[in-house]
């Protein structure tokens, strides 16, 4: 990989609007300023879906990024809590970050009290020479295995990963426009070659401004891109997406909620077709019932 290939350009960065805060400010900002933003919409996803249970052993994936950074608070506070019994551990895999990313996570880490796990993936000199059309692909295809295993090693039972609601209707809105097909993204599901874990996703209410704000607010500079092997080269269809839907909120204030709802509310008797499993079924399979 040359140095030309670093990425950075093309991604939205995230600048706070401060010096760092003190931990402590940051850990209470967390329960007080974004209760209802943050902190309820982390437990809410928790409970309703059922993500920790007690005795679980959860796998934190912090990537460096600011989802992940808060998701490692969040759960943070809910062990202080101690309602569930469970224990943590937070790893972040190194796919061949430049060292000023490596160095930016680890600092992040130390400062916000985050005892990370760093382990080597070699992931982005992988994806860029057996996969120079597709790293994207690849990339996250090496990485979801690379975190499972760290996971297993650890002995844990759960993988949580720090997708949020705007991933997750972005997902529907790309599966619909571009795939033709109406699949979410799940809070949680069952790692399919890693028997005994289970990936979770506790931030799956919380929306993507509000983990904008805390981060900014509280001076906390994340990692925004650190791409080695794309950057730039694939136009994103998740950032079109996001673009929409920012476009389409202006007309609706309430189009996100109702792409979100979409996915709770399918009435399967006014649907074509679908599929479980393998299995495909027709409305017509039903229909004379
Ligand atoms: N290198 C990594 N090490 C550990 N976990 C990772 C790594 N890369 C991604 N993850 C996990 O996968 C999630 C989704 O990854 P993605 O690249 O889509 O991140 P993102 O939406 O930019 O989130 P973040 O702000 O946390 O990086 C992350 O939130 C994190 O939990």
């Amino acid at each position: 990989m040359s140095e030309n290939k670093l990425a950075g350009t093309g991604c939205p960065i995230l600048v706070p609007f401060s010096e760092r805060k003190p931990l402590e400010e940051i850990e209470r900002s967390i329960i007080k300023t974004y209760r209802n933003k943050l902190w309820t919409k982390f437990v809410k996803a928790i409970d309703e879906f059922k993500l920790v249970e007690e005795g679980d052993r959860v796998a934190v994936a912090v990537s460096g990024g600011k989802d992940s950074m808060l998701m490692a608070k969040l759960f943070q506070e809910l062990k202080r809590h101690g309602k569930i019994n469970f224990e943590l551990e937070f790893i972040a895999m190194d796919p061949g970050y430049h060292e000023s990313i490596r160095a930016l996570l680890i600092d992040n880490c130390n400062y916000l009290n985050i005892p990370i796990k760093i382990f080597e993936s070699g992931i982005f000199e992988v994806a860029d020479r057996i996969a120079k059309d597709y790293p994207c692909y690849m990339c996250a295809r090496m990485r979801r295995g690379a975190l499972y295993s760290k996971a297993k090693e650890l002995g844990c039972n759960k993988l949580a990963l720090g997708h949020h609601f705007n991933d997750v209707i972005e997902t529907i809105m790309l599966n619909v426009l571009y795939s033709g097909n109406f699949k979410t993204m799940m809070p949680k599901l069952k790692a399919e070659n890693f028997e005994g874990i289970e990936l979770i996703r506790p931030m799956y209410y919380i929306e993507e401004r509000h983990i904008e704000q805390f981060t900014k607010a509280n001076g906390i500079w994340p990692i925004n891109c650190a791409c080695m092997v794309a950057a730039e080269k694939i136009a994103n269809k998740r950032y079109e997406i996001k673009e929409l839907i920012k476009e389409l909120k202006k007309k609706f204030s309430d189009v996100d909620k109702s792409i979100f709802n979409a996915s709770k509310n399918v009435n399967m008797d006014c649907i074509l077709g679908w599929k479980k499993g393998d299995k495909k079924y027709s409305f017509l399979d039903f229909y004379d019932e």
